[in-house]
């Protein structure tokens, strides 16, 4: 992991714009902000726009979609991808329902740089029956091959989540060990995860590279944040990713 990216993403502070699900709105947007980067989440589809303007990159996320966010997504899709941002779709228990799959269908088609999802979704999303259950993972085999074969689907960059997370871009696949497993027991870890990769797809860096500097840097916080009670996980996070420098980090992860 290059720990100067750290600071680059500090001094940079990437403005995210993030169509959120109303669950985990508020501990998405503190870690966003907490990683030094800007968080936007708009509602309204009339200023989707303008605000997509001013965004640096976008995250989509579908957790608790309806009809009315779901023409702000549309609104938000349009234009970055006209102005080339880089999408971060976090398709939340995309298997669930025929509206969800039509859904993700529509985004898909209009073209997202990334998919981070659990490997459920995944599977789903690489043309593979799934064991999802709602929100969470069941137990899929071979997640590598999922992620790879995701990416070559959809043609795009794959995030798949776990107790491993895989990165492929359809030809490469790496594997990220770090993480907790307190992870999977805060609600909205993966959303947390799809938005802050999004900030990271702002670096001066290719797009593979950024997304697996941000899946390992992620991964490393969260290990670091268990000390061992589930309550202090997520305030153990924050002040972590608040401190992190490339000085603090030197020689992490390499
Ligand atoms: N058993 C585990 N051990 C270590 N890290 C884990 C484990 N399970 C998940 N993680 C980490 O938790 C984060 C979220 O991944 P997960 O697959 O749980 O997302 P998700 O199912 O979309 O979560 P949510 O829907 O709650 O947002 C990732 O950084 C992943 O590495
Ligand atoms: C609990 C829950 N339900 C829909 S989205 C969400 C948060 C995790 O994505
Ligand atoms: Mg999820």
């Amino acid at each position: 992991m290059k720990t100067n990216l750290i600071d680059q993403i500090k001094a940079q502070r990437p403005l995210v714009l993030v169509v959120t699900n109303f669950i985990t709105a508020g501990a998405v947007a503190n870690v966003l902000s907490a990683a030094g980067m800007s968080p936007m989440m708009p509602s309204d589809f009339h200023e989707a726009t303008e605000l997509t303007q001013l965004a640096d990159a976008v995250t989509i996320n579908i957790g608790s979609v309806d009809s009315d966010q779901a023409a702000l997504i549309d609104a938000v899709m349009a234009t970055a991808t006209q102005l080339s941002k880089p999408i971060v779709l976090d398709p939340v228990a995309v298997s669930a329902s025929q509206a969800r799959q039509s859904l993700v269908q529509s985004i898909l088609k209009k073209g997202v740089t990334l998919i981070r999802g659990n490997a459920s979704e995944i599977a789903y999303l690489a043309g593979i029956q799934s064991q999802a259950r709602g929100i969470d993972a069941g137990d899929e085999n071979n997640p590598a091959y999922l992620a790879q074969l995701c990416a070559q689907k959809q043609h795009c960059l794959v995030v798949l989540s776990g107790p491993i997370d895989y990165v492929s871009d359809g030809k490469t696949t790496v594997e990220c060990t770090m993480g907790s497993p307190m992870m999977p027991k805060i609600v909205g870890t993966g959303d947390m995860l799809s938005a802050f990769l999004s900030g990271c797809l702002s670096l001066p860096i290719s797009q593979f590279e950024a997304v697996k500097f941000g899946t390992e840097y992620f991964g490393q916080v969260g290990q670091r944040a268990d000390t061992g009670k589930l309550g202090d996980w997520s305030a153990n996070f924050l002040t972590i990713l608040d401190q992190a420098n490339s000085k603090s980090w030197k020689g992490v992860g390499k």
